[in-house]
């Protein structure tokens, strides 16, 4: 099977501040890929390149093993998502979902049957009919999330989606979407500052540091990685045990 998304040599300056240096990356169809990296880094960067928001310098960038270097956002099939969810505010739960659908002229029958099944597994049923300034954060972030997915993007391209969340609903977030994901076999790059949420979403995990990314094909690599703090995180947590 062919790596949904192969990232080849990509570099990116701002001015004389160089962000990304020759950037390889490989992500497997059906994985997620969380992405790790001081502030400043190059996380949004790099995915808003892949998302096509954000144009390379130089290298090479294929989706399905089609080269997306030069297409526009609109034809990658690939979905950015990032931490302020935005729904439309006119329209209710139901609608902001349904929209992708609508767009696709989807026929209303199977519209009904799709919007109405994300619904539930959102767990939004008694929500449906409630517009965007009625929800809660959390609310807000699973029905921007359930837009997203309804159309099957191939890529789902995260940006520090549950950063704004307390650690409880972050946490039911962080499940629902290895459900969804699994489920619809959405395949997506995670971008996180939190390591455990790292390890948590990823298959594999990308590391930048200083515009160079390593990645780590699994996760107890990621681990005994010396410069991943990982082990100093862990080391902390034991002291109260
Ligand atoms: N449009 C732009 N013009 C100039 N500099 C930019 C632009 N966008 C980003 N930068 C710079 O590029 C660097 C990387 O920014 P980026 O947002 O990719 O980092 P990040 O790793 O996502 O950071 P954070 O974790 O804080 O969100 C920063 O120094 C930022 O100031």
């Amino acid at each position: 099977m062919k790596p949904i998304l192969n990232i080849q040599d990509v570099s990116k300056s701002f001015g004389k501040e160089q962000i990304l240096s020759h950037i390889d990356l490989t992500l497997e169809q059906n994985t997620v890929l969380s992405l790790v990296g001081s502030s400043g880094s190059g996380k949004t960067t790099l995915l808003k390149i892949i998302a096509g928001l954000e144009t390379q310098d130089s290298g090479t960038i294929y989706l399905h093993g089609e080269e997306v270097s030069n297409m526009k956002p609109q034809h990658r099939n690939s979905i950015y998502l990032y931490q302020e969810a935005l729904l439309f505010p006119h329209l209710n739960v139901f609608e902001n979902i349904a929209f992708g659908l609508r767009l696709r002229k989807t026929p209303e029958a199977l519209l009904k049957q799709k919007v109405t099944e994300m619904v539930s597994f959102l767990g939004m049923e008694t929500h449906a009919t409630k517009m965007s300034h009625q929800l809660s954060g959390g609310q807000r972030q699973r029905v921007s999330f359930g837009r997203a997915m309804i159309i099957e993007p191939s890529l789902l391209l995260l940006d520090e989606p549950f950063g704004a969340l307390d650690s409880v609903t972050r946490e039911k977030m962080q499940v629902l979407f290895k459900d969804l994901a699994k489920q619809m076999q959405i395949s997506a790059v995670f971008v996180t500052h939190d390591l455990k949420e790292a390890i948590v979403m990823g298959d594999s995990i990308g590391k930048i540091t200083k515009g160079e990314l390593t990645q780590f094909s699994d996760l107890k690599s990621f681990y005994n990685d010396k410069d991943s703090g990982i082990k100093k995180e862990v080391e902390f947590w034991k002291q109260f045990n």
